[in-house]
């Protein structure tokens, strides 16, 4: 870490869904940059007064930026954290970002329980967590690993199953799937590299703080 590292504090935003909640929280809170957009085509937007930076990543990449320390805090999903289960800390459940983890199946292939998919095939984005989910339940399937789309893997013979976010339940009643478990519940967090959560525990925790007062006042709505 160099000094002018030091004084900065760095904080990686995701691209796509959590971007606008994500930097909305963090101006309400005190903290932004001019310039500060997800159309923006630069990747690192500073705001030398405050002595902060932000950089966008990728959502998937988010939490590999702040285990190396590339970023001090970030915001992100939980279905991401618990996906990639990198070495950072969880400081703050944001609240935003509502979703549900579930397991779908196309009505046609409904069974009664669980085990009945056992040998099947599951289309997922989120491989480690679906191979965790039916691992956990002892049920052996084939993972097949998807980058989008997943609800399409079904209707085309690719998978019987997909392990997919919902929120509103849209995409599953318009591909005519259905809910046959929740393996997790998800919403935003905000996450800290450990050496950093050390070094500069004065700044992110006064961040934190003032994230936490946000939520609390109900601004954040
Ligand atoms: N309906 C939803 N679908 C997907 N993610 C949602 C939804 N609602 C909230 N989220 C949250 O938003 C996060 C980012 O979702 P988004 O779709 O932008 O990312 P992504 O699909 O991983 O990005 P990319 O398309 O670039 O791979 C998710 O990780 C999840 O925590
Ligand atoms: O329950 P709903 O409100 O319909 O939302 C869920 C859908 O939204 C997400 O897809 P996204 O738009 O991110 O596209 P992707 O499938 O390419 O990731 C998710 O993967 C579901 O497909």
């Amino acid at each position: 870490m160099t000094s002018s590292d030091m004084d900065y504090l760095t904080v990686a935003l995701p691209k796509g869904k959590l971007f606008e909640p994500a930097a909305r929280i963090l101006a309400k809170a005190g903290y932004t940059a001019q310039g500060l957009s997800e159309n923006s085509r630069k990747l690192v937007i500073a705001n030398e007064e405050k002595r902060i930076r932000f950089i966008i990543t990728k959502t998937g990449d988010l939490p590999t930026y702040v285990e190396y320390g590339a970023a001090d805090i970030g915001i992100i999903g939980k279905d991401v954290l618990l996906e990639e289960n990198k070495d950072v800390y969880e400081l703050l459940d944001l609240k935003f970002g509502y979703c549900r983890m579930m397991v779908a199946v196309p009505k046609e292939l409904l069974k009664e329980k669980l085990s009945d998919y056992a040998h099947m095939r599951v289309a997922t984005k989120y491989s480690a967590t679906a191979e965790r989910f039916f691992h956990s339940m002892g049920i052996q399937v084939e993972i097949i690993k998807l980058n989008g789309s997943i609800e399409l893997a079904p209707m085309v013979g690719l998978a019987e199953l997909i392990v997919d976010l919902v929120e509103t339940g849209r995409t599953l009643r318009e591909n005519n799937l259905i809910e046959v478990a929740e393996v997790h519940p998800a919403t935003a967090r905000l996450i800290a590299n450990r050496v950093s959560f050390k070094v500069k525990f004065d700044r992110i925790h006064q961040l934190a703080e003032e994230i936490r007062a946000v939520l609390e006042s109900g601004a954040a709505e």
